[in-house]
């Protein structure tokens, strides 16, 4: 083959089984399987419409500019050898082509279209390399032996990498901050079923190192009919400790970025943000921004740290056109993923029942929806998100801090106990009297609503502990938060709120618990302080509050015990 031939494609009809059945016909008709354990018609069927009939070698553009070889192309390998021909990386990029895209350059193919991992079709006679990376940009290309993925090679000699363009947005990429339970367990899982390349930053080594090194982990879903294990790939994992400017540049590029990283971390995620809003290319459309914390308005707490970021460390006019450039869309999260078992590695158990409620106004007039499959779009997200942190999360926590109270370790088995179980039920009727009074939901679906979570919440396979259920105390005591929050609504409306603050004191007490650095914060406030300033420290109620009376006496007792 001489430098100016180059490829035909053959485009494939809509139908998702026509590459698989392509790839077969492929595979019968000509080179057989080389059988290694990558080689297989899974990865092609999943990935693209486009399929590249490898006899209609043609000297036609437009992909005539690639750097081919001049050497004929070799017959089926005998083994992984370099150098090796760089039509085979090209028939992979096409492969992986988009059906929806007009005919591009090859070299746009090329970055534009690298799913990960990219596997070559085992038919071709020149299955040598596969990407190693889902790449954004040419100086992030890499490479591996597709016989050993995750062992990297260098770039193939006869491909000129400075003639590629700079910087290519994938398709559909997300970025998740927080390769934690649930970002791992639940919100990537989401994304990566929705098409979506993941980019994990995170700022743990050994989740981003195992992330990296695995390049796939396992979802089991536990629900009343048993176990389903699935598959999470397609991503790719950044630690922000020590490359910020990659960060940015993937967040500059996507469509979605996400973040579970708890409340309290918000302002620390917000710096990486803000400098993508201000680089990214006005040819895209808005960044869409949505925080899954367990907190109400948590997106808009994260966009306020990210624009105080801009005005004050960037350049305070790519504020005026903020909305071509970020949508924020908060959400309401839910789904128990509990503390994982030992040697569990980057594997996720998490409860089948979910709720992903977000916000759909913000991307109105021009905004980009992020096509996520399990989302529920709504138009007033606060029923959600408080009808949730008030039965789900107030039961949750009740349950932990008096069951941390009487040294039991999971939150299965304070509901096992009568006594416990009812003092559960006791607090979740106080919230449930809000949540039909404000939101206007019905008493009976509330009540299926409270039966659901309490079934929930003790299923015992998911051996939810009760200090991770209980973690950082002071949040969970705060103003809006699951306790103090509906207490002090409910007590403008005089109504009982006698179990949320039994439950309180319960978290009150929750003090220099192992690995718990708020619980040490906690204990040394209420030492510290008087039963005053520490209850409007740490519920942040005003003194003039009906609540607030009742709050201090309980800190008192807590004190004097
Ligand atoms: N686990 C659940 O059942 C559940 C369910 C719904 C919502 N949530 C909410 O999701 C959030 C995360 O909870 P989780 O259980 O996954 O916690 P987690 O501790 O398992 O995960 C948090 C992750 O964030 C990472 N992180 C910390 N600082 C960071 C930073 N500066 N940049 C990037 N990453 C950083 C941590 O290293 C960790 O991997 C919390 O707000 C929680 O309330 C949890
Ligand atoms: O994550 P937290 O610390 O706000 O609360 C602990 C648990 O109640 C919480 O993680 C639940 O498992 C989750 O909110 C269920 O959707």
């Amino acid at each position: 083959m001489s430098s100016g031939q180059s490829l035909a494609v053959t485009r494939i009809a809509t139908a998702s089984h026509a590459p698989l059945a392509l790839h077969k016909e492929a595979a019968s008709d000509r080179a057989p399987c080389c059988r290694c354990p990558h080689c297989n018609v899974t990865a092609l069927a999943r990935a693209s419409p486009f399929v590249v009939d490898s006899s209609e070698l043609t000297t036609a553009p437009p992909f005539a500019s690639l750097p081919f070889p001049s050497s004929p192309l070799p017959a089926k390998p005998q083994s992984p050898t370099l150098p090796i021909p760089l039509i085979g990386i090209s028939l992979a990029a096409l492969l992986h082509a988009p059906q929806s895209t007009p005919p591009l350059s090859a070299q746009e193919h090329l970055l534009a279209t690298l799913p990960s991992p990219l596997i070559f079709p085992p038919c071709l006679p020149y299955p040598h390399y596969t990407f190693a990376d889902h790449t954004a940009t040419r100086h992030q290309l890499t490479f591996a032996d597709h016989t050993a993925p995750h062992k990297q090679l260098s770039p193939p000699p006869s491909l000129s990498l400075s003639t590629l363009p700079d910087t290519m947005a994938p398709t559909k990429k997300a970025v998740h901050f927080g390769g934690g339970n649930i970002g791992r367990g639940f919100v990537a899982e989401f994304l990566h079923n929705s098409g979506y390349e993941v980019v994990f930053v995170d700022v743990m080594d050994a989740i981003i190192n195992s992330l990296n090194d695995a390049k796939s982990y396992t979802v089991t879903e536990i629900g009343a009919d048993g176990q389903r294990s699935f598959t999470i790939d397609n991503y790719r994992a950044i630690n922000s400790k020590y490359n910020m400017p990659e960060v940015v540049n993937e967040i500059a590029t996507a469509e979605v970025v996400t973040c579970a990283v708890g409340p309290n971390i918000l302002k620390f995620v917000a710096e990486p943000v803000a400098k993508a809003i201000e680089a990214r290319s006005s040819d895209l459309p808005p960044l869409a921004v949505i925080a899954c914390e367990n907190m109400i308005n948590a997106t808009t707490a994260w966009k306020g740290h990210i624009e105080t970021y801009i005005k004050d460390k960037l350049n305070a006019e790519t504020l005026n056109t903020i909305e071509k450039r970020a949508r924020y869309a908060n959400s309401a999260i839910d789904r128990i993923v509990p503390q994982q078992d030992e040697g569990a590695g980057l594997n996720v158990k998490i409860e089948k029942f979910y709720e992903w409620c977000v916000e759909q106004k913000p991307f109105e007039n021009g905004g980009n929806k992020p096509a996520i499959e399990g989302i529920h779009y709504v138009d007033d997200l606060e029923p959600y998100i408080e009808r949730k942190l008030f039965t789900v999360n107030t039961s949750h926590a009740t349950a932990a801090y008096y069951g941390h109270q009487a040294k039991i370790p999971y939150i299965h088995e304070v509901l096992t106990d009568q006594k416990l179980h009812d003092t559960v039920r006791a607090a979740v009727k106080e919230t449930a009297a809000l949540i039909v009074k404000k939101h206007g939901i019905s008493q009976d679906e509330q009540d299926k609503y409270v039966e659901t979570i309490i079934s929930r919440i003790s299923n015992p396979t998911l051996k939810d502990n009760v200090e991770r259920v209980g973690r950082a105390p002071l949040r969970k005591l705060s103003r809006k938060e699951r306790f103090i929050g509906p207490a002090a609504q409910l007590a403008e409306m005089d109504l009982p709120v006698d179990a949320l603050l039994g439950a309180a004191e319960q978290a009150f007490r929750f003090q220099n618990v192992e690995g718990d650095e708020e619980s040490v914060e906690l204990a040394k406030i209420l030492k510290e302080k008087s039963a005053e300033d520490a209850a409007s420290h740490i519920t942040g109620l005003d003194k003039d509050h009906p609540l607030y009376e009742r709050v201090v006496a309980v800190v008192k007792k807590v004190q004097g015990a």
